[in-house]
């Protein structure tokens, strides 16, 4: 992309990215990603999109949300590629989809089950979600050194928080409960609303891609006494900086 030209939705031009970027969906989470990089500093906001930038070993690394859902979570990484970003993760927070899971366990994500419609106007619903092997072993590398429990497996990425969350009160109460239990009983971590969206479009646009998600209870979002998100954003900023320094042993997919 010529570098004068604006993104559409990101208002984001080429000169403002370098290859690397950090996904949250919610704006909340940009600003105190970005602090754990080096000489962070606010870029621009376009409805639900907020840049920030920062540094890690002199390489430019951006964090920018993506908004709730697939929709725009697709287009944020359209542009994102299109300005010459070529590694990006998904940083959020789930629902835990297994009963041992303590609540703040963070999931370093290796696949998503694509229970959304946005991937499919991509790519057929049997090609499988998955994340860049070598984003994927930053991850878990970092989850380790964060010293927090955690677990590796798919993510359940879904369209509808609610039909998740109290699929009984869902006209489609039943088969949303069926196959809610046919993807815990497949071994899926946690249930999120983005990560299909991140692995497709990276995989089409030949970018690399991983998440990991912290793993809140219900119990936690309903009272408002959720875990503090600090272990998950030092895992994505740490696995960025591991990104940065093995970056000649690691070319993007297709380069
Ligand atoms: O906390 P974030 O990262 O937004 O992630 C989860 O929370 C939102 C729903 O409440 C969805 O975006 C879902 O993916
Ligand atoms: O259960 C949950 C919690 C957070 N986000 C989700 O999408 N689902």
């Amino acid at each position: 992309m010529n570098s004068d030209k604006l993104a559409h939705h990101l208002h984001l031009r080429a000169r403002d990215v370098g290859r690397y970027a950090l996904l949250p969906s919610n704006p909340d989470q940009v600003a105190p990603i970005a602090a754990l990089l080096d000489d962070p500093e606010f870029v621009v906001r376009n409805r639900e999109f907020e840049t920030w930038r920062g540094t890690a070993d002199g390489e430019t690394v951006i964090v920018t949300s993506t908004g709730v859902g697939g929709p725009s979570t697709a287009l944020a990484v359209e542009e994102l590629a299109a300005l010459g970003v070529d590694t990006m993760i998904r940083v959020g927070v789930s629902g835990s989809m297994r009963p041992d899971v303590r609540n703040g366990e963070l999931a370093v994500l290796t696949a998503a089950i694509r229970d959304e419609g946005t991937t499919r106007q991509y790519l057929p619903v049997e090609f499988p979600a998955v994340a860049d092997l070598d984003v994927l072993l930053a991850l878990r590398r970092a989850a380790d050194r964060a010293g927090v429990p955690y677990r590796c497996g798919p993510a359940h990425t879904k369209d509808s928080y609610y039909g998740e969350t109290e699929p009984e009160r869902m006209p489609l109460a039943a088969a949303l409960t069926e196959r809610f239990e046919s993807w815990r009983r497949g071994g899926a971590v946690c249930s999120e609303m983005e990560t299909a969206a991140v692995f497709i479009v990276g995989t089409v646009l030949k970018v690399r891609t991983g998440g990991v998600v912290m793993m809140w209870s219900q119990d936690a979002i309903d009272t408002g006494t959720a875990p503090s998100t600090d272990p998950l954003f030092a895992t994505a900023v740490d696995a960025v900086r591991t990104l940065i320094s093995g970056v000649a042993a690691q070319p993007a997919l297709g380069a």
